[in-house]
């Protein structure tokens, strides 16, 4: 039986549907391999299911001359933390985990969204902390979501996802900058770039896939085309947003509010985003969901499986 080393504990369904195919080695840290230990992976297992975090640099696959790993079946749909081009080059093949996210992550967003459009965090402090003197018709005044105009960068599965939630559950129009026009069924108007986008929207969402040709592609210049009363959320990747530039638009008042699920240094989120009342702050919670997360890890299986049986990955990236 080829081995097999899953990086982090996974539910108990997914470690099942993998000992069916492979001698399997559940490592039982919840943090990132450390960089000796990534090397070591790839001396020691015929196949690796890893996830966020774990970082297979172009340096890690340098290091590994005629790795024994043949197959990375990453567990979660963004992949920017595995270089590609570097496996390829070892000879690594590498899936990912499409679709198997993307309703919860759609979920996530307009979480976000209404939580800081309707200033949900900063009312539950302040009632939490005993500070809440009832009701009164000028308190927690925030923006009525339903009807306001969305924009979305990157309008693939999950942007698709949102935009059919901002539309047929809030009444919004949906306006998107992405490479190629998208035929959906509802309205969905593209616009010609980014920075156009920012301009015309009260809410402006990011759902592409990060890495080397989208790092900082949320800067300093897109935060000063938004209108002063709109929301920046980002579900997608932290360092596709200068962090920086985010909390200095927040800070001059360029824009209203922000909800994050992801963070540039994550899990560093900065002391002046959490001191700001009108952002949102959630733990990188996309896919938590038991349900997600079993079927996040029976995709990357079936890739497993599918190697083992010397057939073609069906989410080969
Ligand atoms: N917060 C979470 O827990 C969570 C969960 C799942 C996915 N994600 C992130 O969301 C990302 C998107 O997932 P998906 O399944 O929708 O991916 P996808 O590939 O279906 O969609 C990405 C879209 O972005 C577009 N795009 C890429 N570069 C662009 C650019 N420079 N400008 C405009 N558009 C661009 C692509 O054309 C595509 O339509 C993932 O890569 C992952 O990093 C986060
Ligand atoms: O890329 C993904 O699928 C998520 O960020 C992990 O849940």
């Amino acid at each position: 039986m080829k081995t097999l080393l899953i990086t982090r504990p996974l539910p108990e369904t997914v470690i099942a549907a993998a000992q069916e195919h492979y001698a399997v080695t559940v490592r039982p840290e919840t943090t990132p391999l450390s960089e000796a230990e990534m090397i070591e992976s790839l001396q020691t297992y015929d196949a690796i299911l890893p996830t966020l975090g774990d970082r297979y640099s172009e340096d890690v696959f340098a290091a590994v001359a005629g790795p024994k790993t043949k197959v990375m079946a990453n567990f979660g749909v963004g992949y920017n933390h595995i270089d590609v081009n570097a496996a390829a080059k070892a000879g690594i093949l590498v899936s990912n985990t499409p679709g198997a996210v993307t309703d919860a992550t759609a979920d996530i967003a307009l979480t976000l969204m209404l939580m800081t459009c309707r200033r949900a965090g900063e009312g539950e402090r302040i009632l939490r902390n005993g500070a809440w003197e009832g009701w009164h018709p000028t308190q927690f005044l925030g923006m009525h979501m339903s009807g306001k105009t969305l924009g979305i960068v990157g309008m693939g599965r999950i942007g698709q996802a949102i935009a059919r939630r901002a539309h047929f559950g809030f009444g919004m129009e949906v306006k998107y900058a992405n490479r190629s026009a998208k035929e959906m069924d509802f309205p969905a108007e593209q616009v010609g770039s980014i920075h156009e986008l920012a301009e015309q929207v009260d809410v402006l969402v990011v759902a592409v896939p990060g890495g080397a040709d989208t790092q900082h592609l949320i800067d300093a210049s897109v935060f000063a085309a938004m209108q002063s009363h709109a929301i920046f959320i980002n579900i997608a990747r932290g360092e596709i947003v200068d962090e920086a530039a985010l909390i200095a638009a927040l800070q001059a008042g360029e824009i209203a509010g922000a909800g994050l699920d992801v963070y540039e240094f994550e899990p560093k989120v900065p002391e002046a985003l959490i001191a700001m009342e009108n952002v949102t702050l959630l733990p990188h919670l996309g896919t938590a969901a038991l349900e997600v997360r079993t079927g996040m890890g029976l995709m990357a299986v079936d890739n497993l499986i599918a190697f083992a049986k010397g057939e073609a990955l069906p989410n080969k990236v």
